[in-house]
């Protein structure tokens, strides 16, 4: 049952069925099936290399798989919010923070550019909902990496979309950072919004992030954190890990872990 959220947009369930992707015929992802529940808060996990910012890239709607398919409920596509590492922004643009924070209701402005002054305020009321009060003119260059995230979050605050995608939201930040970020993660979730992060830190998932997707290409668990984060599954998704030849055609599965560390 897809769940309301406190905008009166719904989260719908988003469900992956024999999801292969791969970069020119190079399995990233392979035979991935399960269901991101409505309303759920859940963590991907796994390697370097496990295909975590892949399969986030294809539910965004930026990658196509090659075979499978995702549905957000009855439909293949819904607007959701997408926040890929920072390390994927050109912080040299010169565009000010209002203006980086307004393009989060792109959708509502559509072409009625310049945005209105209710879209500004709400820009503003945002900011401030990061604690970056007072910071709409400056240049996205002219902020430490925390401030730029902050900033980031905002945006995706005014997208207010139903479905959230976050790809290592908290990497290299301070930890007020990453507790006030961590908060506004944790309210998306209370609101009822499917919220899908990608993360490294397990302390942190097995704290706050109820559902886990362990992924080493193919789905080593995914299923609630505590049973999924067991040192075996660990250990198993570290061997399949071992074993990866990036240059492998697809559909060659990994040998199997033997508890190999
Ligand atoms: N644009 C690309 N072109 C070709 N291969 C790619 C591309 N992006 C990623 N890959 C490859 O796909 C595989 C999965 O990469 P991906 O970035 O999804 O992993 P990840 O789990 O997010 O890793 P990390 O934890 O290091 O960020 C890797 O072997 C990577 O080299």
């Amino acid at each position: 049952m897809d769940k309301l959220t406190k905008q009166g947009s719904f989260a719908p369930e988003i469900a992956l069925t024999n999801l292969t992707i791969a970069y020119d015929g190079h399995p990233a992802v392979h035979h991935l099936s399960g269901t991101f529940a409505s309303g759920s808060l859940t963590a991907i996990v796994g390697p370097n290399g496990a295909g975590k910012s892949t399969l986030l890239s294809a539910l965004s709607g930026q990658l196509k798989g090659i075979e499978g398919s995702i549905r957000f409920g009855d439909a293949s596509r819904i607007d959701l919010a997408y926040l890929p590492q920072q390390s994927a922004i050109d912080r040299d643009f010169p565009v000010r923070v209002l203006d980086v924070v307004v393009l989060g209701a792109w959708k509502i402005m559509g072409s009625f550019l310049p945005a209105s002054r209710e879209i500004k305020q709400r820009a503003t009321e945002m900011l401030a909902a990061v604690g970056l009060v007072g910071f709409e003119r400056r240049f996205i260059g002219e902020l430490s990496v925390g401030q730029l995230q902050r900033v980031l979050f905002a945006r995706l605050l005014m997208q207010d979309a139903p479905v959230i995608l976050l790809d290592e939201p908290f990497n290299a930040l301070d930890t007020r950072t990453v507790e006030d970020l961590l908060q506004v993660v944790l309210d998306w979730h209370h609101h009822s919004r499917t919220v899908i992060a990608v993360l490294h830190d397990l302390e942190m998932v097995r704290q706050y992030f109820p559902q886990t997707l362990l992924l080493a290409r193919e789905a080593i668990a995914w299923d609630a954190t505590q049973a999924v984060l067991s040192t075996d599954n660990l250990s198993r998704a570290r061997a399949t890990a071992e074993y990866w030849d990036d240059r492998a055609p697809w559909c060659v599965r990994a040998p199997e872990a033997g508890g190999r560390l």
